[in-house]
């Protein structure tokens, strides 16, 4: 969490805002707009976009060809009668313009808008993203520098757990169906779940929270949660993934010995030739 000491301020709210089924307008069919359909496509929202084919991206004509959640107009932006029934307003075209009096109708509509490109029509930027499942990373630099915060995506892509994405999946069974087997909001169960998924968290790695079938998941519930304890993976019938042992191959000691061999012998030199 960020410091507990004030003045805080400067940056911008971080939500999983959700949008399914619910419409979202994206004016434009560009390279931006064909990034925006996918993110939008992601979180299960109904799409309608709006331009003229002739400039429409390859990626933006085959989602709009795929996908029937989009809804696609080949014309420019009519007026307000396109934000009737909106939820949201995604603008990615070449015309400033333009752009500033969509985003004009928006906020008198109160409908969220974004203009790519110009921060001060955006009431929500978009940010550099990580997706693996349902894991979902967004890195933003609050509009100072998209390029880095690109940057900044990648090093963390490299960084994250392998088979995260796998195991929030299999937690994420897991926790419904305890919530089945002891249901009710909040007050005693909802404490004794909570401190119970949070020692299976803890006392499993990531690989094997990731291995959980449904087989597992049941003698966990009955073995551990019924118990008040947490088994081990061995215990409900699962087995560690095997990772294969790497043997040194000739080809790999060879050059290592001949490296070995030409570092003793420049070492030598170098002590000869000194004296
Ligand atoms: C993260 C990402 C998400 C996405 O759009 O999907 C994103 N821009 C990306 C790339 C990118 N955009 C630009 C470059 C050229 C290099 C550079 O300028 O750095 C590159 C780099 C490239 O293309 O590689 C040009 C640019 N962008 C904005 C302006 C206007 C301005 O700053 O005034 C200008 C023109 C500046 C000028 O004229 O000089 C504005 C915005 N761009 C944002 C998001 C929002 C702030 C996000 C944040 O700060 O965190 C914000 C405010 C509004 C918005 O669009 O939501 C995506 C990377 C995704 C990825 O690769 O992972
Ligand atoms: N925020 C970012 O990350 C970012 C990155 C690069 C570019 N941009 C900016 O975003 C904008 C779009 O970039 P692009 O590369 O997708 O451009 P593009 O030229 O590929 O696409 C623009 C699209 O808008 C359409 N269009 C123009 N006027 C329209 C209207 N009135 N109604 C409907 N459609 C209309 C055009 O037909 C075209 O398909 C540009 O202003 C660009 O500078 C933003």
């Amino acid at each position: 969490m960020v410091s507990d000491l004030l003045p805080l301020g400067g940056g911008s709210l971080l939500l999983a805002w959700q949008l399914k089924d619910k419409h979202v307008l994206i004016v434009g069919g560009g390279d931006v707009a064909s990034g925006r359909i996918e993110s939008v496509l992601v979180a299960d929202a109904f799409i309608t976009i709006v331009c003229p084919s002739q400039g429409l991206h390859p990626l933006t004509k085959r989602f709009i060809d795929r996908s029937d959640r989009i809804t696609y107009h080949d014309r420019v932006f009519a007026g307000p009668e396109d934000l009737a029934a909106v939820d949201m307003v995604l603008t990615a075209i070449d015309d400033v313009e333009k752009s500033r009096e969509i985003c004009s109708l928006c906020r008198e509509l109160k409908i969220p808008v974004n203009v790519a490109d110009i921060p001060e029509s955006c009431d929500f930027y978009f940010g550099s993203q990580i997706r693996d499942g349902p894991l979902q990373v967004m890195i933003s630099t609050n509009g100072r520098s998209p390029k880095l915060a690109n940057l900044i995506r990648k090093r963390i892509e490299q960084s994250l757990p392998e088979h995260a994405g796998d195991a929030i999946e299999k937690v994420g069974e897991l926790r419904a169906q305890l919530k089945e087997r002891a249901p009710g909001v909040g007050g005693d169960i909802g404490k004794r779940r909570m401190r119970w998924m949070i020692d299976v968290c803890t006392s499993w790695d990531m690989e094997e929270l990731a291995l959980l079938d449904n087989a597992m998941m049941k003698r966990l519930l009955n073995d551990g949660w019924e118990k008040n304890t947490v088994p081990k993976l061995e215990e409900v019938g699962g087995r560690e993934r095997r990772t294969p042992t790497i043997k040194p191959s000739g080809s790999v000691i060879v050059p290592s010995v001949i490296g070995f061999a030409i570092g003793a012998v420049s070492v030598g030199l170098m002590w000869w030739t000194r004296r």
